[in-house]
């Protein structure tokens, strides 16, 4: 009894070890197969643990196999007040592009499941000016589906080089092939070393450079830093050697960054004006859709952005957003963008009027075009 007993429990035993045998086998089959489909990298990665191998160093200017669409909380970006100002719900895949990627994806019988996109290095910078109108533009660019951008400045030209190309290029969205990424920061422009670095980067890279007056620039300028520290001496004060001669202070970064030949014959010793676009400040305002028609041009890009995203905020004073990118609801830029400035006496504006003049119009040979700034 004893004896019969064990050997129903040991061919019972036998069996079990069979079964799982089996339903081990039909599980590796199974994995096999769905590697073998492609569907093994359906998988989402994190940023984290996939960094090193995720990115291909040799992929860094060239577009990718890959054609992921971006999952927004892999996205990196170091926010700044004035980009979380407008940036909060733009940071999804606009869903035309995700529509654009999933056709991409099938028509080159890639699962879309499979598709991540690529981070690649800006191949269009928007460089300058601080106070010209740079967050408008880079705002009015993202609702263009061929365009992702840093909604916050990097400022990896002027302030983090140090961290190395590889940590700027992790702060890039990812974008599909045929995607032009996109970075803004208005520093770079009066920044010295900047010009060698973009070029050792990308000597291909499109220079964006927005223009404003220099004058209202530079109220504008003193307004942000007023802003900030209420108990900032007067405009005139700090912009004015001496008030009875007029000697104008060059070396306060108000006025200086409205040397606009200056900074870009810096630029010109690196890359040749073919790479340049000047965007007017005050078109930008004046005509939206006029100005971002010559942007798009400039980057190669169908003309997408017109009219019909714009409508004027007689509140705010400013053309704004029918429908900004992720969102449905019209929207004009932070209250920082925009805001009233302090009054200047008026023979002060004069004289940096008249100190700025040849500047400009060494500028406007320099660069084509005429701003009509005197
Ligand atoms: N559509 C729209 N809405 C609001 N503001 C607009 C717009 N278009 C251009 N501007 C002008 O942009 C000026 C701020 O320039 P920037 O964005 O380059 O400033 S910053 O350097 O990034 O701080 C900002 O300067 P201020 O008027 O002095 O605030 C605006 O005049």
């Amino acid at each position: 009894m004893g004896c019969s007993g064990c050997r129903v429990r040991f061919n019972f035993g036998k069996v079990l070890s069979k079964v799982s045998v089996f339903f081990t086998m039909v599980l590796i089959f199974t994995y096999v197969f769905y590697c073998l489909t492609g569907l093994c990298d359906s998988a989402p990665r994190t940023l984290y643990s996939h960094q090193g191998s995720y990115y291909d160093t040799a992929d860094d200017l060239r577009p990718s196999p890959r054609l992921l669409p971006d999952a927004p909380r892999l996205r990196n970006r170091t926010d700044s007040a004035d980009a979380a100002q407008v940036d909060a719900p733009a940071r999804q895949l606009p869903l035309h592009a995700a529509d654009g990627a999933k056709k991409s994806a099938e028509s080159n019988g890639i699962p879309v499941s499979n598709s991540f996109g690529t981070k690649r290095f800006p191949q269009a910078l928007i460089v300058g000016v601080k106070k010209g109108g740079t967050r408008a533009l880079l705002e009015f660019l993202r609702i263009h589906p061929d365009v992702r951008a840093v909604g916050a400045e990097p400022h990896f030209f002027d302030r983090f080089y140090d961290k190395g190309l590889e940590w700027y290029r992790s702060l890039m969205p990812r974008t599909l092939d045929g995607q032009i990424t996109m970075e803004k920061t208005p520093s770079y422009f009066v920044t010295k070393e900047a010009p060698s670095r973009v070029c050792s980067m990308n000597c291909q890279a499109k220079l964006i450079v927005v223009v404003r007056d220099p004058v209202t620039r530079a109220v504008s300028d003193y307004t942000q830093t007023l802003s900030k520290n209420p108990g900032l001496p007067s405009f005139q004060s700090l912009a004015l050697k001496n008030t009875t001669t007029g000697l104008i202070d060059t070396t306060w970064s108000a006025v200086r960054i409205g040397l606009y030949a200056k900074h870009l014959e810096n630029w010109l010793r690196h890359f040749p004006l073919s790479h340049f676009l000047f965007v007017s400040g005050e078109r930008l305002v004046s005509d939206p859709a006029g100005e971002m028609g010559r942007v798009q041009d400039f980057l190669g890009l169908k003309r997408v952005v017109s009219e019909k995203h714009f409508y004027f905020n007689q509140t705010k004073g400013f053309p704004c957003l029918k429908k900004p990118e992720g969102s449905s609801r019209p929207r004009c830029l932070g209250k920082s963008k925009g805001r009233p400035h302090p009054e200047i006496p008026s023979e002060v504006l004069q004289t940096l009027r008249d100190f700025y003049r040849p500047f400009n119009h060494r500028f406007y040979q320099m660069s084509g075009q005429d701003f009509g700034w005197d």
